[in-house]
């Protein structure tokens, strides 16, 4: 969208028949589900890619702010429905937690600081440009560094700050929003709640998909050119400057290239005789994620559109997955819930239900026996905490687990959000938006800076955009 406004005729190709990788949908009998992401933020960069284009997005897509964040489940019986307006759940906590309701919002506060002085240099910006550094504006960031915590832990954070276990295991489940572990994350992560809970969440109308939807429409509408069912087999580059793409034996020449691909398999595969950038390449993948998508024939009233049923022992949940590299006997367990918001997801009475635990990637587990495992773990906890049987009330059910998430998109790994954010240095471990050795290649996407998730996606397209010169 962005190149094509710039005056590129650009091409898209995807070896998928439908656009949107990680970001699609499935029917399951008569039950529709977003495959992957179910929680939109930061609708303003949505925005700001139609407006670049000089569209607007309301004629393409339109969202609504969703009134709830989450409710959060324990299995002692704490209920805690996290409201969408910040004094709101702060009071909640306070009544239910009796952590004193100011604390969480200077907690908040602190991370809207932390966003506007450091997320227009961290987040939409090239860190890898002299031009980033040089600025008042960073040495201004600079001078706030203690106030980042980036030498200490999210977890340690917010233990400080935070006091209740309860509370601070509720702030700590943001560090898995980049697929990372709170109790090795730096505690510069206290930034992601600022999107949640200052900011707000939001439904688009017609499930996520719809974004898919409209970026494609729209990408169309500016005359890009869809090859789908089409891989990219390799990049061919001559004396340093990326010349064209192979797809099915056939060479393409083209005077730039994006790769939006998982950038790990675009050097292995792809570009397997450059210089590869080992370091960043061999750098821990963030979580996986194994998913159940139930048809369930019943609605809980006390389930809303983002549900969470902590585990017991959040520490030991995280060292499974990224030291064990396994899954937990007591996963957290989120709950996406669509159909009473968005019309003909799911039949009369029913609910479609996105169940998701936070897995590793796949090195080669036995997928198959952890999945059954888990599937009767989650029953399990989410009978118990809802106080009636599940699994009678499934009609419909699909699955998806690291190895499918790979299979479908290429994801190293099947790894949600690329590299991982487990140390103070991983921002600068992500590979740049562009080719240090190869002229005209350049990477958007996921796994590239500055990082997983639909808003961080799309500012790599900024960023990538915003490096190359119109034509
Ligand atoms: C289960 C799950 C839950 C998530 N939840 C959220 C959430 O709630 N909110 C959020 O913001 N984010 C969420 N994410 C993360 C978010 O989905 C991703 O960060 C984002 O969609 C990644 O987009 P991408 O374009 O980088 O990669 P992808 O979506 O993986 O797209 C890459 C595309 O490239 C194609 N491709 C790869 N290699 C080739 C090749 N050689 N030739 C041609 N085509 C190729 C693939 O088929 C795919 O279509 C979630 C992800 C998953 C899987």
């Amino acid at each position: 969208i962005r190149l094509s406004a710039k005056g590129f005729d650009v091409h898209v190709f995807e070896k998928n028949s439908y656009p949107g990788g990680k970001l699609s949908e499935i029917q399951v009998g008569n039950y529709r589900f977003d495959a992957g992401p179910s929680l939109f933020t930061m609708p303003q960069y949505l925005e700001d890619t139609f407006t670049a284009a000089g569209l607007r997005l309301a004629d393409y897509f339109l969202y609504v702010k969703h009134p709830t964040a989450c409710h959060y489940f324990w299995d002692d019986g704490t209920f805690l429905p996290a409201s969408g307006n910040l004094n709101e759940f702060a009071a909640k906590v306070e009544e239910i937690l009796q952590v004193p309701k100011n604390r969480v919002i200077e907690y908040l506060e602190n991370a809207r600081f932390t966003y506007e002085k450091t997320g227009r240099i961290f987040l939409e910006k090239s860190l890898h440009k002299l031009g980033t550094w040089l600025t008042t504006e960073t040495l201004k960031a600079i001078a706030h560094l203690p106030r980042y915590q980036i030498t200490t832990t999210l977890h340690r954070v917010n233990e400080k700050w935070l006091e209740h276990p309860k509370l601070v295991q509720l702030f700590d489940r943001f560090a898995t929003y980049n697929g990372s572990d709170p109790y090795q994350t730096p505690g510069i992560m206290h930034i992601i709640p600022h999107f949640e809970h200052n900011v707000g969440t939001f439904f688009p109308i017609g499930g996520m998909h719809a974004i898919t939807q409209a970026l494609y429409k729209a990408a169309t509408d500016l005359g890009v050119k869809f090859h789908f069912n089409t891989q990219v087999d390799k990049i061919r580059w001559e004396g340093n400057v990326a010349k064209g793409v192979v797809t099915d034996g056939d060479f393409q020449p083209f005077d730039l290239i994006v790769s939006n691909m998982d950038v790990v398999p675009t050097y292995k595969y792809l570009l397997p005789d450059a210089p590869q950038p080992e370091k960043i390449l061999s750098y821990p993948r963030s979580s996986s994620a194994l998913i159940f998508y139930w048809g369930v024939k019943h609605q809980f009233s006390e389930l809303d559109m983002h549900n969470i049923f902590f585990s017991n022992d959040y520490k030991a949940e995280f060292e499974h997955i990224f030291r064990k590299k396994t899954i937990y006997h007591d996963p957290t367990v989120y709950i996406n819930i669509t159909s009473r918001w968005n019309a003909g997801d799911a039949p009369e009475g029913c609910d479609n239900w996105f169940v998701m635990v936070n897995v590793p990637g796949n090195t080669g587990q036995n997928w198959d026996e952890l999945l059954q495992q888990t599937r009767e773990n989650v029953l399990s906890k989410l009978s118990k905490r809802l106080g009636t049987a599940i699994e009678p009330l499934i009609e419909a059910e699909a699955t998806l687990d690291p190895r499918s998430i790979e299979s479908k998109t290429f994801s190293y790994q099947g790894s949600l959000y690329g590299a991982g954010s487990n140390d103070m240095f991983s921002a600068f471990a992500r590979h740049p938006n562009f080719s240090r050795k190869i002229r005209n290649l350049y990477f958007c996407g996921g796994s590239v800076h500055p990082g997983g998730g639909i808003p961080l996606c799309l500012l790599s397209a900024r960023i990538v955009s915003d490096l190359i010169e119109t034509p």
